[in-house]
């Protein structure tokens, strides 16, 4: 352990380490140090070196904590009656941003931050410890400048969204031009990232690739909202564009997944090396409360496709930030096993995030998966294996969680 920094914790008596790192090892009886906020060793409870402070885990599970890699954060109101009348068997449709985005503008600056700030920690509190969010409901230069950077100053990665929905009364093709011209430029000190909903009732395929160029052009990371309400080209879309991911992906043609496939064959993922594919993410608890069927995950697997899962926290089609329940749900609905379903939810953010490796020099520590090095984040179960989190559904089975070291549960 270095001299420099002397605050090192032992978790000790771990029953199960499911560490989610290259060789998918999972570790029984194990123990992990943390120093500072990373992870400074890992084996076996019996080699455990001194510490400054010790834990005893009782025989309690660990995982990385959750990655979630799409989420809609910077927003006011909630969408109860919408909701309800799906329920009822009226269909999702993309009109109903523009009412987030009514209610979005008339918050202050500090109401908006302190329900970004209340969504990240209800996040957190069930385990996540990496977080991106979207912009999307400013849909103006100074509201989407204003969202992404309360964004920036609240979650760890930043995509801007202004193609999200065309305002009604505006032209597309002049909405679509401010989204790659002054809009763009106003959002970009704030964000990492660029992403367009690419569907019927949002933004066509010509439209899509118009902000993806521009947004590439600028220096940003793409992903692509698509394959949401049907098959469509946002998937060929973001394979073109050699996008980070692809979110929703529903409705998948064999052309798509084989499209997908293709971008990963480069990628060696027993060592990490090679160029990295899009990552195809998959968003369970959107799925249910859209009443759309659930993203293909076990085909994708199937096929070589590296994916994740995200709660993809927003009032109208998924207004949870529990990736425990999106875990819970790709094991039992879409036959993911809870080794793959926990991987997609830790390690597959963090490669849709282009954060699963890091360089440990400037500070930019990997996360995702617990290794010597990465940054210590840390979700302890209430239960001794992960498996639980399948077996014991909507049971909240956080215990504790460490977020880059410190502990936040
Ligand atoms: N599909 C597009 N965007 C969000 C939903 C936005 C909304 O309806 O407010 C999503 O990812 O599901
Ligand atoms: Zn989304």
């Amino acid at each position: 352990m270095s001299a420099t920094n002397p605050t090192t914790t032992l978790i000790t008596n771990i029953g199960e380490l499911m560490t989610q790192d290259l060789e998918h090892r999972v570790l029984k009886d194990a123990a992990i140090v943390v120093e500072g906020e990373r992870i400074a060793w890992m084996g076996s409870s019996k080699d455990a070196p001194a510490a400054d402070e010790k834990i005893d885990a009782e025989g309690r599970a660990v995982l990385p904590g959750w990655v979630d890699s799409h989420s809609h954060l910077v927003f006011a109101g909630d969408r109860t009656a919408e909701f309800e009348a799906r329920m009822a068997g009226e269909s999702y449709s993309a009109g109903g941003i523009a009412v987030t985005t009514g209610a979005t503008r008339s918050v202050s600056d500090a109401e908006l931050t302190r329900l970004v700030r209340d969504r990240v920690a209800e996040a957190v509190s069930q385990g996540t410890t990496y977080l991106e969010s979207k912009t999307g409901y400013g849909l103006d230069v100074e509201n989407e400048a204003r969202s992404a950077r309360i964004a920036a100053a609240e979650v760890d990665e930043v995509t801007y969204l202004g193609a999200h929905l065309v305002p009604a009364g505006s032209d597309p093709e002049e909405y679509t031009d401010l989204v790659c011209g002054d809009m763009l430029d106003a959002v970009l000190p704030h964000v990492r990232w660029a992403d367009v909903f690419c569907e019927r009732g949002a933004f066509t395929e010509d439209q899509s690739r118009r902000v993806l160029t521009a947004a590439r052009n600028a220096g940003l990371g793409l992903r692509v909202h698509g394959n949401q309400l049907g098959e469509g080209p946002g998937v060929a879309l973001a394979v073109e564009f050699a996008a980070a991911s692809v979110d929703h992906v529903n409705y998948l043609s064999d052309k798509d997944i084989a499209a997908l496939a293709e971008t990963w064959t480069g990628w060696d993922a027993a060592t990490g090396q090679g160029a990295r594919g899009t990552v195809a993410t998959c968003l369970p608890a959107c799925d249910l409360s859209t009443r759309q069927p659930l993203a293909p995950g076990r085909e994708l697997i199937d096929a070589g496709v590296q994916i994740a899962l995200a709660a993809n926290c927003n009032p109208g089609t998924s207004y949870t930030t529990s990736m425990a329940f999106c875990v819970t749900t790709a094991v039992l609905q879409m036959h993911l096993s809870v080794h793959e379903a926990v991987r997609a939810a830790t390690y597959g953010g963090a490669l849709a995030l282009g954060r699963e490796s890091g360089n440990d020099v400037d500070g930019e520590r990997a996360v995702g998966s617990l290794v010597v090095g990465h940054r210590a984040d840390l979700h302890m179960l209430k239960a001794p294996s992960a498996t639980h989190l399948a077996y014991r559904p909507g049971i909240p089975l956080t215990h504790s969680v460490w977020r880059a070291g410190i502990r936040a549960v």
